[in-house]
């Protein structure tokens, strides 16, 4: 599904008025009624309503929405005019409100007395600013934004977006609305979809203002959420008539000697998703552990610290391979010879993970190439970058369209919504999965499920979408009958395969 910036919006609202000669305050009366229509579900008709409007057109679809709300026989509705100018459409609005009988309309002239009608409301709706936020929040809207956050017995329903908030890029540190639900306009923003900013926009919902669908095509946007539909067509299909070279031969390659953990989990995920064939090289101090763990994969023994007869050892699989996962609990002593004679020469996508990426780190990033999936968490993409966590956490689209790009691969940056980039700095969120996931082992699984997707025909990117996504799912599903706190990373790969179920049936 498409995620809009504000250019995106500023782009549909150029192409209604001028290509398809339609005024703006059609839009705006669209966009006012269905939000008035959607709100009808969220609140009583008796509850007391107050509608906070700004200077911009978010304001003006306030005052719509007011007045939607006064036909649906809502009665008790004021409405507080917080700016001293409105937009044009805004303006319209106001002088069709002004004619209706049964609403209160006050133009902001102390904090007091907005704090008066704030404080008996029972629901606040917040349309102050929208996506046309530009500057820090200060003064008057800082002083009703903090009034609505410390008013905690009324539902606050935002219109568009939680005023303050910016539709993408980083955290704004200015004081920002902490909506129960906001109603957004056609497409969501990509900041609604991403922690922190996830945090204040409540329940989302999206709601149609009659965006022709031509023009709705016409929307370019650099971000995507990932959904079910989208995975299912990423997927690549098996056949009733296939045999185990139809999906692939894939190699899992790390572990160390009290690590031995994170390849089992790896390969376990590999197998679950249905690849091929699965080589698990790993040290030969934990080869026994490792082979003992599961029958269906097939081990190699190597010695990280004789890189040449290592790779010797193993050249014929990593020829005849598909694509490898390296890195998982490899450590980084002893073993960044091997690995960097192991990168470059191995021809085909690789997945690199956990000390993988702490090893390439330490190289010049040339060495990456565009079949490549790097899966960071925060402090590893610190290590790789040169960024502070924090501004990595702050602002992870942003961060990982940059370094994609730069990197030019496929970059998963992990996280509570986490952000798959394409080279060219496309952004896929994905919102599947939930707090069990926060557990060591997770980043395992999901390698070895993105590396089963490649092995079975996926490009790299398709693999790092449906694989970040069916992950999170399998979470998901498990958490239906569990609490989080039990759900282990080797669960969430034994329910891949149902998990897959639950798109593709
Ligand atoms: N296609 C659509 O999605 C439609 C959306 N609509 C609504 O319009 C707003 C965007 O309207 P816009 O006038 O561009 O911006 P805002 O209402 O957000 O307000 C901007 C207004 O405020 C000033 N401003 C910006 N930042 C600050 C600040 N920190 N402090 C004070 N003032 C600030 C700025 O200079 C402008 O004057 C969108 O969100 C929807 O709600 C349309 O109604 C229908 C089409
Ligand atoms: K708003």
């Amino acid at each position: 599904m498409k995620l809009a910036s504000s250019e995106n919006i500023r782009f549909i609202d150029k192409e209604i008025e001028y290509k398809h000669n339609t005024p703006s305050i059609v839009l705006m009366e669209n966009a006012g009624r269905s939000i008035a229509e959607k709100m009808t579900q969220l609140f009583s008709k008796q509850s007391k309503i107050c509608v906070l409007v700004g200077s911009g057109n978010n304001g003006g679809d306030g005052l719509v929405v007011a007045r939607h709300l006064l036909n649906n026989g809502c009665q008790k509705v004021h409405v507080v005019i917080c700016s001293t100018s409105l937009s044009k459409d805004g303006q319209t609005n106001y002088d069709i409100l002004k004619t209706y009988r049964d609403v209160e309309i006050y133009t902001i002239k102390t904090l007091e007395k907005a704090k008066k009608i704030l404080w008996s409301s029972e629901v606040i709706i917040d349309s102050l600013l929208g996506i046309g936020v530009n500057k820090e929040v200060t003064g008057i809207y800082a002083e009703i934004i903090d009034l609505i956050n410390q008013k905690k017995d009324a539902k606050v329903i935002s219109v568009d977006i939680p005023s303050g908030l910016k539709a993408c890029g980083s955290l704004s540190k200015w004081p920002t609305v902490k909506a129960d639900h906001t109603i957004t306009l056609e497409f969501p923003k990509e900041n609604m979809l991403i922690y922190p900013h996830k945090k204040v926009v409540g329940k989302l919902h999206v709601v149609d203002i009659g965006i022709p669908k031509m023009v709705r095509d016409r929307v370019r946007p650099s971000s995507y959420q990932v959904t079910a539909n989208f995975v299912k067509k990423l997927l690549p299909k098996h056949r009733e008539d296939s045999h185990k070279g139809d999906y692939g031969t894939g190699i899992v390659l790390g572990g160390n000697t009290n690590m031995a953990g994170a390849v089992k989990l790896s390969s376990l995920a590999a197998v679950r998703m249905g690849i091929g064939v699965l080589h698990t090289i790993v040290p030969n101090e934990i080869k026994n552990t490792v082979q003992n763990y599961m029958p269906e994969n097939i081990t190699w023994a190597i010695d990280y610290s004789k890189s040449r007869s290592s790779l010797n050892d193993t050249a014929k699989v990593l020829t005849k391979s598909d694509a490898m996962a390296l890195g998982m609990g490899m450590g980084t002593k002893s073993n960044d010879q091997f690995f960097e004679k192991l990168i470059l020469s191995y021809k085909k996508p690789l997945v690199v993970d956990g000390d993988g990426l702490n090893l390439l780190s330490k190289l010049p990033k040339g060495v990456i190439k565009s079949n490549w999936v790097l899966t960071p968490h925060p402090k590893e993409m610190s290590r790789l970058t040169g960024l502070e966590v924090s501004d990595i956490v702050e602002n992870p689209v942003e961060v990982c369209k940059h370094y994609s790009k730069q990197f030019n691969c496929t970059l998963v940056l992990k996280g509570a919504s986490t952000v798959i980039c394409s080279p060219k700095g496309i952004a896929f969120i994905n919102t599947s999965g939930n707090k069990s996931l926060s557990k060591g082992g997770s980043g395992d699984v999901l390698t070895g499920v993105i590396l089963s997707l490649i092995c079975a025909g996926a490009t790299p990117l398709a693999a790092a979408i449906s694989g970040v996504y069916i992950h999170g799912l399998s979470s998901d599903l498990l958490l239906e009958s569990q609490n989080y706190r039990g759900i282990l990373p080797s669960d969430v790969a034994n329910h891949l395969p149902k998990a897959i179920n639950s798109i593709t049936q």
